[in-house]
């Protein structure tokens, strides 16, 4: 018998759009992905600033943070990952149900569980950002200097490393942080919003 067989699903007194109707503005999450080092925390964090100045309500939610605390149990294995992304996919869509434009900083490697992600929200409601930079650029960088104790066999299935990154094929954004400056990657992230007329 399924866990959740006896649990009622209960409508919602006030709807997203009536939320989204006071909030003045739509709700949606921008899903950051790519390797460690490319650049996610970086664009994200930009991107939210931009937003919250323009009185737009948001909220990042980051690897490194939500490793923290919610996801506290959940280590690198590819089991741990998937259940880490089906998480945080989850919360990201109480975010957007709540109204809120959510941005999300994780690595998120495996394709299908960035689709199950897409696959929770509604049509348009998850905007795919590629945060597109060569292995060797994010070792380079190396902001935490986890590739050096990747590279001497000190952290085990580092992505890029010895744990694989399944590349996206169709994001709705791709941002390369090796050719662009940091603000051209926000930019780019803000005219798409723009473009589609989400802000
Ligand atoms: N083995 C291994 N592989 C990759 N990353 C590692 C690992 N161990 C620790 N870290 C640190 O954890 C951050 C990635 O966590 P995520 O939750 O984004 O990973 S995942 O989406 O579940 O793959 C990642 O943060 P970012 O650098 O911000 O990407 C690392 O700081
Ligand atoms: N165009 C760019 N976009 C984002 N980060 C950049 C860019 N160029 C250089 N960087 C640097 O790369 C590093 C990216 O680190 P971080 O944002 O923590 O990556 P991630 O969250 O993907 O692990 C930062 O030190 C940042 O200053």
């Amino acid at each position: 018998m399924s866990k959740s067989t006896n649990i009622t699903w209960h409508d919602a007194a006030i709807t997203k759009e009536s939320r989204r109707k006071q909030n003045g503005h739509g709700s949606f999450v921008l899903w950051f992905t790519g390797l460690s080092g490319s650049g996610k925390s970086t664009v994200a964090n930009a991107v939210a600033k931009e937003l919250f100045d323009k009185n737009i309500k948001n909220y990042v939610l980051d690897g490194d943070n939500v490793r923290h605390g919610l996801n506290k149990d959940l280590g690198f294995s590819d089991e741990d990952r998937t259940e880490n992304i089906r998480r945080i996919g989850e919360v990201a869509n109480l975010f957007v149900d709540a109204g809120q434009v959510v941005l999300t900083a994780f690595i998120s490697p495996f394709k299908a569980d960035r689709e199950l992600v897409r696959s929770l929200l509604d049509e348009g409601e998850f905007i795919e950002v590629y945060v597109k930079c060569p292995v060797a650029e994010c070792e380079k960088r190396d902001p935490k200097g986890l590739y050096e104790k990747a590279r001497k066999g000190l952290i085990k299935d580092f992505t890029g490393i010895d744990s694989p990154y399944e590349e996206p094929e169709q994001s709705e954004l791709v941002i390369e942080t090796d050719s662009s400056s940091i603000e051209e990657c926000v930019e780019q992230v803000i005219q798409y919003l723009k473009g589609k007329e989400l802000i």
